[in-house]
């Protein structure tokens, strides 16, 4: 059986680094190179942190795909890059499996209709944690029964985006069963810009950045007489590996764009 050959673009970052741990486990991956903005022409094994492998670093994302023949980009970087790295590598026909978040709507449909065209198979997941999956999957559920809902998300605080990749999935999920509500008292009023979060659709999104943080949501519902939470904690990032693997097996399968784990989940 031969190998699948994988790029990882972010090899330094938190993601991108478990990432390579993982790859470096797996019989039936092989990782052929990185893409980093900087280190051109440098090994994995060059850096004391990473696995001790010899893939090597590229700066450009062109020379890097007309350089070394791969199957897969897993891409842990920036909504900037991210972006860019998932269209140009559709063009090499090279599948993407993108954990990066911050993605417009629009980048995401034009992402699906590139895909589509070329028929070449990516998978955007904003949450690679089976447990987040899930618990998307809960609150969709849940949101029939109960439509006044706030999402709390708790992340570390390096995290570019707000609110987060998972947040606006969630968020995007329950919409698709929950008329839209307007919620809490309709003349409330804020005294301080931003105190009832972002509003999607009626539903409240509150973003929270400390140190000390992982990855963290509760998806708060409310009723007459009883409240309902559902609660998902990344404690660790090995916690989003096996939906990185999960992803990598199935991107090889599929010649459209997916966006999220739970389309690939049985
Ligand atoms: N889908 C999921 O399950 C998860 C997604 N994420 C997302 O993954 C992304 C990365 O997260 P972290 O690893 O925590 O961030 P990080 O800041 O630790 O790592 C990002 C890496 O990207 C690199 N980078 C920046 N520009 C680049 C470029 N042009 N080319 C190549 N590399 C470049 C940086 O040097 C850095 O090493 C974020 O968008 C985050 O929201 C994070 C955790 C889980
Ligand atoms: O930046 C992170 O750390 C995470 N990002 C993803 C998101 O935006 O939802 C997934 C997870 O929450 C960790």
């Amino acid at each position: 059986m031969s190998k699948v050959r994988v790029v990882v673009a972010g090899p330094r970052g938190k993601m991108g680094s478990e990432a390579l741990r993982m790859i470096e486990k797996q019989e039936d991956l092989e990782l052929v190179a990185c893409l980093d903005h900087k280190y051109e022409g440098r090994k994995v094994s060059d850096f004391e942190e990473l696995p001790n492998l010899d893939a090597i670093f590229y700066s450009d994302i062109n020379n890097c795909f007309q350089s070394v023949k791969a199957d897969v980009l897993v891409d842990l970087t920036t909504p900037e890059f991210g972006y860019l790295h998932t269209k140009t590598a559709i063009h090499y026909g090279v599948r993407p499996v993108v954990g990066t978040t911050g993605f417009t709507e629009e980048q995401l449909q034009e992402l699906t209709d590139l895909s589509e065209e070329k028929g070449v198979g990516v998978i955007i997941a904003p949450n690679f944690a089976l447990g987040a999956v899930l618990m998307m999957q809960f609150a969709k559920w849940a949101a029939k029964y109960f439509p006044d809902v706030e999402i709390i998300e708790k992340h570390h605080d390096n995290k570019l985006d707000a609110p987060s990749g998972t947040a606006v999935k969630t968020a995007a999920l329950i919409k698709e069963v929950r008329e839209t509500k307007t919620q809490g008292h309709p003349e409330e009023k804020e005294t301080i810009s931003g105190a009832r979060g972002a509003d999607v659709d009626g539903m409240r999104i509150h973003s929270m950045r400390l140190p000390g943080l992982v990855a963290h949501q509760e998806v708060v519902f409310g009723s007459s007489g009883e409240n309902l939470t559902i609660k998902h904690d990344s404690f660790h990032r090995e916690s989003f590996m096996t939906g990185v693997k999960l992803a990598i097996d199935n991107v090889m399968k599929l010649d459209i764009l997916v966006y999220g784990l739970e389309n690939i989940l049985e």
